[in-house]
């Protein structure tokens, strides 16, 4: 489906300093393939690993509190993803998620299934003082994460939204435009430095750090029929989280992952060759593709 732009929204210009930030950070990943270590779930880690490496990084994962923390010093940042729950990540979570705040080590959380399990909400629940410099998730999960964590929590703004969902969104992005907004404001407010962005996923994706809002369309429905899709975009985010701030890392893995989902679709025949096709892609999508894409800031 082609996404019409709103009459709201105005287009990035062609030559304008964020895409310079965003060719900038596409560059520096190719040149000096940056390590971004993973605490993420275990249906999905292989791809999340191909993908930081399809896009130029390095992957490195692990579980264990004091090693994930000892690697947090070699890493430029971490990807954190709560998608399968196993007995030790209760506590592991809370005193890895303690460090990497107290270290002003540079964090992206994918809440999976944010909402979903009393487990889960306590786990989330004690990252809200120690959160991370970028929330990427699908718009449940930001509608979800965003009412348990933000004090300002203004409430009813998101009519229709459908509350928490299992790992795929039950929402649309536009439902969670406010909800993202009001999370990055809250993200930055924690952050040593005041950066923070959050990404939702979804048919055109929007990435915020509260002031600026931009919506990114494009992709394809494919993305969507294999698993951990949304998994390897966070994964990447924190790939170029170790050479660009939030917002622009942000911005720069959802576009790469835009234009390699287009790319995929066109070369191959189901979820399968999908896949195959999609690491192809992010590996020959180059800073150009990426900086050139169409932008919509709200
Ligand atoms: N309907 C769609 N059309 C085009 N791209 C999509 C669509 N749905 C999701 N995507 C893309 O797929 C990737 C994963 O997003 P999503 O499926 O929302 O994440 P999650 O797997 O966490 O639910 C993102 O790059 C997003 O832009
Ligand atoms: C199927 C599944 N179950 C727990 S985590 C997971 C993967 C979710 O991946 P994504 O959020 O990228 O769709
Ligand atoms: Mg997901």
């Amino acid at each position: 489906m082609v996404m019409n732009q709103s009459p709201s929204t105005t287009t990035v210009p062609a030559s304008s300093p964020l895409r310079e930030a965003i060719r900038a950070a596409v560059e520096s990943v190719r040149a000096d393939t940056p390590m971004a270590q993973s605490f993420t779930n275990f249906v999905t880690i292989n791809l999340v690993a191909n993908a930081q490496l399809a896009a130029g990084g390095t992957a490195a994962m692990s579980f264990l509190p004091d090693d994930v923390i000892d690697i947090a010093a070699i890493s430029g940042a971490t990807y954190i993803n709560v998608g399968t729950l196993l007995p030790f990540y209760k506590d592991a979570l809370g005193e890895i998620t303690k460090a990497l705040h107290e270290k002003r080590h540079r964090w992206v959380l994918d809440p999976v299934a944010a909402g979903l399990g009393a487990t889960r909400t306590r786990i989330l629940d004690g990252m809200r003082d120690v959160p991370p410099a970028v929330v990427r998730a699908n718009a449940s999960e930001i509608l979800t994460l965003e009412s348990m964590w933000n004090p300002e929590h203004a409430g009813p703004a998101d009519d229709g939204a459908h509350g928490p969902a299992g790992v795929e969104s039950t929402d649309d992005v536009d439902t969670a435009a406010r909800a993202a907004e009001r999370l990055a404001l809250y993200l930055r407010s924690k952050d040593a430095e005041g950066l923070g962005a959050v990404a939702v996923s979804g048919e055109t994706d929007l990435v915020t750090d509260g002031k600026r809002t931009y919506r990114l369309p494009g992709g394809d429905p494919m993305m969507t029929k294999i698993t951990g899709a949304g998994c390897a975009l966070g994964g990447v985010v924190a790939t170029y989280l170790c050479v660009a701030d939030p917002l622009v890392a942000a911005l720069a893995a959802s576009l790469l992952f835009k234009r390699a989902g287009e790319r995929a679709a066109a070369a191959s025949a189901g979820p399968g060759s999908f896949q195959t096709a999609f690491l192809d892609a992010l590996w020959n999508t180059d800073a150009d593709d990426v900086a050139s894409s169409t932008i919509w800031e709200a």
